[in-house]
């Protein structure tokens, strides 16, 4: 997983691999060596202190060019939060996030439906299975134009959707979305929170990173 300046959650993120059983390398942004890694995870935080736009900034750096290299190739990238902010950003996903529809911070628990398992990231789950994880953002309301919006429907790209109320203001309720391949998913809330039942709301968010293991539920 990369660390930008500004990271919060690569340390949460890299401990979630492991807990999946799979080994977790630290990538730098300043480096576009990606060290020869299966996938990557773009993590939450305040890349670059969220100036100008989150992620607009991070989008720049020298890792992703490498990422978005691989991500045309085939090679699995999960964006979470500042992350899907950053492949918003980088092109490698439509549409954008903008300040959350109340103009506050929010940090709660949320519930999500799973609507897309045929992801790298999210084959461990079962259609429509709801799961909770923690959502914590000021810009993650996700927009796109009518278009585009009928087209990640119709797609079958809407990879998980809010529900029991909408946190932010997302457009038809979109919590993640994911590229035409199904390699590349953005998600808004923290899957790599909910991985611990001792600290997380459960581990419900296990699956995303066994789901590109391969490993069984
Ligand atoms: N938790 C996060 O990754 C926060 C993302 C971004 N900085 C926001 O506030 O919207």
């Amino acid at each position: 997983m990369v660390t930008f300046p500004g990271s919060l959650d690569d340390r949460d993120a890299a401990r979630a691999v492991r807990a999946a059983g799979g080994e977790a390398v630290a990538l730098w942004h300043a480096d576009p060596w990606l060290h020869d890694v299966d996938a990557v995870i773009l993590p939450g935080g305040f890349s670059y202190g969220d100036y100008l736009r989150c992620g607009a900034i991070a989008r720049f750096s020298p890792v992703m060019a490498s990422v978005i290299d691989g991500a045309h190739n085939g090679m699995p990238v999960l964006g979470i939060c500042n992350g899907f902010q950053v492949l918003c950003e980088a092109h490698l996903l439509p549409g954008a996030l903008v300040r959350n529809d109340h103009q506050r911070f929010v940090c709660r628990d949320q519930t999500l439906r799973v609507e897309n398992t045929r992801t790298r990231w999210t084959s461990d789950y079962r259609e429509g299975q709801e799961i909770v994880v923690p959502i914590k953002n000021a810009e993650g309301g996700y927009v796109a134009d009518a278009a585009t919006l009928d087209a990640l429907e119709a797609e079958g790209r809407v990879v998980a959707r809010y529900v029991d109320g909408n946190p932010n203001g997302s457009q038809r309720h979109i919590a993640g979305i994911s590229n035409e391949a199904g390699n590349v998913v953005g998600l808004m809330p923290h899957p790599e929170h909910a991985i611990d039942a001792l600290t997380g709301p459960g581990t419900d968010g296990l699956g995303f990173f066994r789901s590109l293991l391969g490993v069984p539920a």
